[in-house]
C-alpha cells in the first residue's frame, strides 16, 4: 500500500489539515460525555439551576464546533482522495502506456481497465474514510477508554477486560478479508474480460447465432462474482454482531458492578452515566469496524494489484538525449538473431542474418506462423532479440532511445486499427503537426485519396463508432497512409495489402517504389515479392532462402512451389 499512497504525498498540507480537524471534532466529542457527568452530578444531584444553564451552553458550544469540523474535514477529505485517485489514474495509464510489449502482454487488458477502475475507486474511498473515520474510530475507542479512566478507573477496568480477545479477532478478519476480496477483483476481471471480448467479436457472435451461448456463459461468471462477493461480505456481516455482542457484555459487567459501587460510595450516578456513555460511544466506534475494515480489506487487496502495475519490470527505455545519431540512414542488419516470447520461451527466430541497404525493398515470405511478424517486430524494438543483435540505421536497436528510433519508423501492422475521430485525426496521428497537403499526399500514395473526396465530409468525415464504416480494405489503405505521413525511412508493412485487389495493389506498390524509404513488407503473393529487391523466405523460424526472385526460382524448391501454385491459381482466375 505504500507506493499507491505515495501518490498522496502532495496533499500532506490538506490531509495534516482534515486531520487535524477530525482530532477536533473527536475531542469535542470526547468530552461531552464529561460535560453530562457534570451536570448530572453538580447540576441536576446538587439541585444547582445555574450551573445546569452554564454547562448546557458549553454543551450546545462543543456540539456546534464538532458540527463545523466535521462538514470542514468532508470537504478536504473529498478534495484530497479526488485528486489522489486522479493522480494515480493518470501515473497508472501512463505506466501503461511505457509498458514494453512484453510486460504488456503480462496483464489482460481486462484486468488492466479493472485496475484502473474499480481497484483506484477502491484505495480512493479508503482514503477518504481515513480522514473520516477510519482513524476515527479506533482513537475514539482509545479516546473513551482513556476518558473513562479518568472519570473513575475502577468502573472502566470493565471496559477494557475484553480488549485483548477483540484486537485478536479483528486482526484474523482484516487477514480473511484481503484474501478473499483480491478474489473478488480476479474475479471483476474476468467479467470484464468476457464483456470486452464479446463486444469486440459483436458480428461474430451473431452471425454463428451465439448470443444465447453468450448470455448463459456471462451469467455464469457473473455469478461466480456474486458467489465469491458474498462470501468476501460474509466474513465482514460477522464482525459486527461479534463487537456487539462482546461489548454488550462488559457494558453489563459496568451497570452491575456500577450499582454496587454507587451503593458503597466509590461511584457517583454521573460517572456512572458517563461510562455508560463512553461505552455506548465505544460500541459506536466499533460498529463502524466492520465497515472499515471491509474498505480497508477491499482497498490493500486493490492497492496489491495497483502495485503489480505500477512496479512492473520492464524494457527500461534508454534516456533521451538528444536526437539520436544516425550513422547510416535506413540500413537494417540482423546478425545471428534468435528470438523467443518470454511467456513462451520457444524459440520463434533461430539464427536470422540479412543486410538491407538504405532504401532497399524486402519481401518476406513464409507459411503461416513461420515467424515473419516476429522478425518485423525487433526492428522497432516491441521486443528485443533473445540472442544476436539487429542493427538499425548502422546502430544497435538497444543503443537507440525508443522514442528516437520509432519516429523513424512507421509500421503498418496486420490488423489495421482507426481511432474514433476524423480521418485527419487518424491520419495526423502518425505526425501530429502535419498540414493538409501532407495528408492528402500520404492518402494519394496509399491509393485512399478519391475515396476519402468522395465521403460527404470528405477528410472530416468521422470514423470509428459514431461515424462511418470503413470496408477492410479501405481501412488498410488508410492505415498505409498514416505510416507515410511520418515519412519514415523504414516502412514495415506486415501483410498490409490482403484486402486490396489486384488493380489497387499495383498501383499502391508503383507508388511506394519512389518512396525513400527501406522497405519489408510481408506478402504471401509472388507477384508482390517479384517488385522487391530480394526475398527472404521464412520456414519455422529459419531462413530457408534469400535472394531475388529469380534466384529464388533457381535455387529454393519450396518458392519454386509457391510460384507453382500461385501461376494456377491466376491461372484458374482468367478461365
Ligand atoms: N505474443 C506471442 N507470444 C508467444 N508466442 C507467440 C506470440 N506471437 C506469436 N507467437 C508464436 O510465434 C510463432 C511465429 O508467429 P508469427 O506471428 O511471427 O508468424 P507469422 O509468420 O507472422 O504468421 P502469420 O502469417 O500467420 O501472421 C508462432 O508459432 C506463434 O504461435
Amino acid at each position: 500500500m505504500k507506493t499507491v499512497f505515495s501518490y498522496a504525498k502532495p496533499y500532506k498540507g490538506y490531509i495534516v489539515f482534515a486531520l487535524f480537524l477530525m482530532l477536533l471534532e473527536l475531542t469535542v466529542e470526547l468530552m461531552q460525555p464529561f460535560v453530562i457527568a457534570k451536570i448530572v452530578d453538580d447540576g441536576i444531584v446538587a439541585g444547582d439551576q445555574d450551573r445546569i444553564i452554564q454547562l448546557g451552553i458549553v454543551l450546545l458550544g462543543l456540539s456546534i464546533i464538532a458540527l463545523a469540523s466535521g462538514i470542514i474535514n468532508s470537504y478536504y477529505a473529498s478534495h484530497v482522495s479526488m485528486s489522489f485517485s486522479f493522480d494515480l489514474r493518470r501515473v497508472l495509464y501512463g505506466r501503461v502506456q511505457s509498458f514494453s510489449l512484453a510486460t504488456f502482454n503480462k496483464f489482460p487488458a481486462s484486468g488492466l481497465i479493472t485496475r484502473l477502475t474499480s481497484d483506484v475507486n477502491l484505495v480512493q474511498q479508503v482514503l477518504f474514510m481515513g480522514l473520516r473515520i477510519m482513524l476515527r474510530a479506533p482513537l475514539l475507542v482509545l479516546g473513551s477508554m482513556v476518558m473513562a479512566f479518568v472519570v473513575n478507573a475502577e468502573l472502566a477496568v470493565y471496559l477494557v477486560i475484553v480488549f485483548p480477545v477483540l484486537l485478536i479477532f479483528l486482526y484474523v478478519m482484516v487477514l480473511k478479508g484481503v484474501a478473499r476480496f483480491s478474489f473478488v477483483q480476479k474475479r471483476l476481471d474476468r467479467v470484464n474480460r468476457l464483456i470486452q471480448e464479446n463486444l469486440q467479436a459483436v458480428r461474430l457472435v451473431k452471425a454463428y447465432l451465439r448470443g444465447n451461448y453468450e448470455a448463459s456463459r456471462f451469467s455464469e461468471v457473473a455469478d461466480s462474482l456474486k458467489i465469491d462477493t458474498v462470501k468476501a461480505f460474509r466474513i465482514m456481516e460477522i464482525i459486527l454482531p461479534v463487537l456487539l455482542f462482546v461489548m454488550n457484555i462488559s457494558l453489563l459487567a459496568v451497570l452491575w458492578f456500577g450499582a454496587s459501587h454507587i451503593q458503597t460510595g466509590s461511584a457517583q450516578i454521573g460517572e456512572l452515566v458517563a461510562i455508560v456513555n463512553y461505552a455506548m460511544r465505544m460500541t459506536g466506534a466499533f460498529s463502524m469496524f466492520s465497515f472499515i475494515i471491509m474498505a480497508f480489506a477491499r482497498a490493500k487487496a486493490s492497492s496489491e494489484r495497483i502495485e503489480e502495475v505500477l512496479l512492473a519490470e520492464d524494457v527500461r527505455e534508454k534516456e533521451e538525449q538528444g536526437e539520436a545519431h544516425v550513422v547510416r540512414r535506413g540500413e537494417i542488419v540482423f546478425e545471428n538473431v534468435s528470438f523467443a516470447y518470454p511467456e513462451t520461451n520457444r524459440k520463434v527466430l533461430k539464427n536470422i542474418s540479412f543486410r538491407m541497404k538504405p532504401n532497399e525493398k524486402l519481401a518476406i515470405m513464409g507459411a503461416t506462423g513461420s515467424g515473419k511478424s516476429s522478425l518485423l517486430q525487433l526492428i522497432p524494438r516491441f521486443y528485443d532479440a533473445t540472442e544476436g543483435t539487429v542493427l538499425v540505421h548502422g546502430r544497435e536497436v538497444k543503443s537507440w532511445s525508443l522514442r528516437a528510433l520509432r519516429k523513424t519508423i512507421g509500421v503498418v501492422p496486420q490488423q489495421s486499427l482507426l481511432f474514433t475521430g476524423t480521418i485527419s485525426d487518424n491520419l495526423s496521428w502518425g505526425k501530429e503537426q502535419a498540414v493538409q497537403d501532407e495528408l492528402a499526399f500520404a492518402a494519394q500514395k496509399a491509393q485512399i485519396h478519391h475515396t476519402v473526396e468522395r465521403f460527404p465530409k470528405g477528410y472530416s468525415t468521422r470514423v470509428g463508432q459514431k461515424g462511418v464504416n470503413l470496408s477492410g480494405g479501405q481501412k488498410q489503405r488508410l492505415s498505409i497512409a498514416r505510416a507515410l505521413v511520418r515519412k519514415p525511412s523504414v516502412l514495415i508493412l506486415d501483410d498490409s495489402t490482403s484486402a486490396l485487389d489486384v488493380k489497387t495493389e499495383a498501383a499502391l506498390w508503383e507508388a511506394l517504389e519512389s518512396e525513400k524509404a527501406t522497405m519489408l513488407v510481408v506478402t504471401q503473393k509472388i507477384r508482390t515479392a517479384k517488385k522487391a529487391d530480394r526475398i527472404l523466405l521464412m520456414e519455422e523460424g529459419e531462413i530457408s532462402a534469400y535472394g531475388t526472385h529469380d534466384d529464388l526460382m533457381k535455387h529454393s524448391e519450396l518458392y519454386r512451389q509457391i510460384a507453382l501454385s500461385q501461376q494456377e491459381e491466376e491461372v484458374d482466375e482468367y478461365v
